[in-house]
């Protein structure tokens, strides 16, 4: 079975073609600046040649298009035709209250991504365009949907409300949803895997930090808290989102410098974080290369994320009163070894032991970073959103040829 995953961002639209076989990635890419006549697309089939283009490509539609032309080229195609795929994968960003888990695509699907629009709207509406722009080239084909805020739905209600007027929950459906769970769900399984103990004994802190990062407290396997909130701007210090702040300072500086919400709402999710502070990048390598060179804004903006992410730790611990398993993933998270060096020696109150020489160490796939007397283990985790993606529309499909 051939399976088609795709994350649509607003201007962007990256995919991996899956063989579920073996659960091999055979090609993947992306095309990115889409609605300009500059677009970019790459195309990577595994073990060939990457190749780039840039050509206009004006809405998703058409990037779909040049995707699936890409996929079958005579050349550097890895399919015989369109038809041999089984059904595209889509991540969703939010599914809101609704989605507890991955679903098949029908209207009523549909329907509820739309109403969801207002609570995502630099997200659903691009997520919407790609699964349009799929039944356009492709119909027919089954879709399937995962949220990135289906595995927090177990959080329980003292963790997702928020002290305000509770009638704004009920009109509004505002609360906590978090996001990235389908990393922070495969990452906790993979731990669990890795040091041979049910998850359903383990008190976890999973550190999901990327461009967008977030902090997850996981008790025996499932989400009771985690950083993002209504909207992926809540919790840790990031690229260009400030996280946590207080929300006075949003009615204050927009009465002070005359801003519209969306000049504010820019602000705090475009140019904020770590590209703030530093003033120079929303890029951990630059700021870590700044910091190499003396550069005393970077170090502020690294002290200040590392900071607040291990905030966020001590708090996940005291909210499960304990702490088993400390997990670092995605581009920061996998790769920085400051940051996690950083973060664990100001556990030891802890009983965490990091080892420093396999913390330095550059290598990947999953390893342990805490000494063998640790009380609390560390774990390295490449995370890998798009292989549950597929495995879920694989699952989700062959139960639906059953019926
Ligand atoms: N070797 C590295 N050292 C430090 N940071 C890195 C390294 N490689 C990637 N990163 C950081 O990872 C971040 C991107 O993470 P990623 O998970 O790919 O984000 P997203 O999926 O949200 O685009 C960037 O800030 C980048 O600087
Ligand atoms: C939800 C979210 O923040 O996603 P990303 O990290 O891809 O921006
Ligand atoms: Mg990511």
């Amino acid at each position: 079975m051939n399976i088609l995953v795709i994350n649509a961002g607003s201007s962007s639209l990256k995919f991996q073609m899956y063989n579920m076989v073996n659960e091999e990635v055979v090609a993947s890419g992306r095309v990115e600046r889409i609605g300009m006549d500059t677009a970019i697309l790459s195309y990577e089939p595994v073990g060939g040649k990457e190749i780039r283009e840039v050509d206009e490509i004006l809405e998703h539609t058409m990037a779909i298009r040049k995707v699936l032309e890409l996929l079958v080229h005579k050349e550097h195609g890895v399919l015989a035709s369109i038809a041999e795929i089984d059904a595209v994968g889509h991540r969703i960003v939010h599914g809101g209250e609704s989605f507890s888990s991955s679903v098949v695509v029908d209207e009523v699907v549909k329907k509820e991504i739309k109403r969801l629009f207002d609570l995502a709207p630099l997200h659903n509406p691009a997520h919407m365009l790609g699964i349009a722009a799929v039944e356009q080239n492709m119909p027919g084909v089954s879709q399937v949907v995962v949220f990135d805020t289906a595995f927090h739905q177990t959080m329980p209600a003292t963790s997702y409300l928020y002290p305000i007027p509770l009638v704004l929950y009920k009109k509004h459906q505002v609360r906590r949803y978090g996001f990235h769970g389908t990393s922070h769900e495969y990452v906790s399984q993979r731990a669990a895997k890795l040091l041979g103990k049910p998850l359903e004994s383990l008190k976890m802190v999973t550190c999901h930090i990327g461009n967008g990062a977030s902090c997850t407290a996981i008790l025996h396997g499932k989400s009771v808290d985690t950083s993002m909130g209504m909207t992926p701007l809540e919790g840790l210090m990031m690229g260009t989102r400030s996280g946590d702040i207080d929300p006075a300072i949003v009615p204050y500086v927009m009465g002070k410098e005359e801003l519209t919400l969306n000049e504010v709402n820019s602000m705090l999710n475009k140019h904020s974080g770590l590209m703030a502070i530093s003033g120079l990048s929303s890029d951990m390598r630059e700021i870590q290369d700044a910091m190499d060179k003396g550069d005393r804004s970077a170090k502020q903006a690294f002290e200040m994320y590392e900071y607040r992410l291990r905030k966020y730790i001590g708090a996940y611990t005291a909210a499960m009163n304990g702490l088993d398993v400390l997990v670092f993933t995605a581009g920061v998270g996998e790769n920085s070894s400051l940051l996690r060096g950083a973060v664990c020696r100001n556990l030891t109150y802890l009983g965490l032991e990091l080892d420093e020489q396999a913390n330095g160490k550059r290598v990947s796939g999953d390893r342990a970073i805490s000494t063998a007397e640790s009380r609390v283990q560390v774990l390295v985790i490449p995370t890998n959103e798009e292989l549950v993606i597929a495995r879920d529309t694989y699952q989700l499909i062959a139960k639906a040829a059953e019926k």
